[in-house]
C-alpha cells in the first residue's frame, strides 16, 4: 500500500544543518525506492544551477523552479512519492497559497521535505515558514554554533549594511550568532552609526 503523504519541515538559522537534513531524508527515501525529486528557487544562484549544495558540500540533483506551482505540476506529472524543497523562504507564492499547494501534494500521497530559514538577518520571520509550521507532521528547529561565543546560534547576522531582504551568500556575507551576541552586535552597530552621524553633524 502506498504511504500517506506528510510534511517534514527543517528550519533554523544559516549553517544550522537544514540542507544536510534535507539531503539525509531524501537519501534514505531513495534507498527505500521512493520516486523523488528536489527543487530550489530560481532566485538562488549560490551554487550549481542543477544542484542543491550544503555548506559541507553534500550535493543533491535539483530542479530550479520559479514558484511552488511548478513543483506541484512536476510532482503530479511524474507521479513522485516524495519531494525536497530547499530555501523555501525564497518562493514568491502567497503564504496561504502555499498551504493549498502542500495540501494538494499530500492528498496525492506525496511526502514533502522542506528546508528554509525561520528569520531574515533582522530576525523578522519569513512568512512562508511561519505559515507552514502548524500544518507540519514533523518540525525541527536546527541551531548552528555561535561564531562569536560557541553557544547555540539563533540568528543569521549579516556582516554588511545592505538592507535588501534577499541577499544570496554564505560565510562571505553572514555568520550565525546566539541571541546575546546578535543583540550586542546590533547595538554596537547602532552606536557606531549614531557616532558617525554626530561627527558629520547630520
Ligand atoms: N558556525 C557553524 N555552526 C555549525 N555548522 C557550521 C558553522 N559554520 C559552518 N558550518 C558547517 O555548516 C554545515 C551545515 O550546513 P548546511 O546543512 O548547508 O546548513 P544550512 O542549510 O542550515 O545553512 C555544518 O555541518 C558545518 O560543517
Ligand atoms: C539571513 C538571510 C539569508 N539570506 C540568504 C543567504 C543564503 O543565500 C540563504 C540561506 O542559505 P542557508 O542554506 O540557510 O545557509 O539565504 C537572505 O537572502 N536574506 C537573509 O536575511
Ligand atoms: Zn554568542
Amino acid at each position: 500500500m502506498k504511504k500517506q503523504g506528510k510534511l517534514i519541515v527543517h528550519t533554523g538559522s544559516m549553517f544550522s544543518g537544514k540542507t544536510t537534513s534535507l539531503w539525509r531524508e531524501l537519501y534514505r527515501m531513495r534507498i527505500a525506492n521512493y520516486k523523488i525529486a528536489a527543487f530550489k528557487p530560481a532566485i538562488d544562484n549560490r551554487d550549481d544551477d542543477k544542484k542543491i549544495v550544503s555548506h559541507d558540500n553534500l550535493e543533491l540533483d535539483a530542479i530550479k523552479v520559479e514558484n511552488l506551482n511548478d513543483v506541484l505540476d512536476y510532482a503530479t506529472k511524474h507521479e513522485l512519492d516524495a519531494i525536497g524543497i530547499d530555501e523555501v523562504q525564497f518562493f514568491p507564492n502567497d503564504p496561504t497559497e502555499v498551504i493549498d499547494i502542500f495540501n494538494e501534494l499530500m492528498a496525492k500521497n506525496i511526502t514533502i521535505v522542506v528546508s528554509g530559514l525561520d528569520m531574515d538577518y533582522k530576525t523578522r520571520p519569513f512568512e512562508i515558514i511561519k505559515e507552514i509550521m502548524p500544518i507540519a507532521d514533523e518540525l525541527t528547529k536546527h541551531h548552528a554554533i555561535c561564531a562569536s561565543c560557541g553557544e547555540d546560534a539563533w540568528a543569521s547576522y549579516r556582516k554588511s549594511t545592505d538592507e535588501s531582504r534577499i541577499q544570496i551568500g554564505s560565510k562571505d556575507k553572514y555568520e550565525p550568532l546566539c541571541r546575546e551576541c546578535y543583540n550586542q552586535m546590533m547595538s554596537d552597530r547602532e552606536k557606531t552609526k549614531n557616532q558617525i552621524s554626530l561627527e558629520l553633524g547630520d
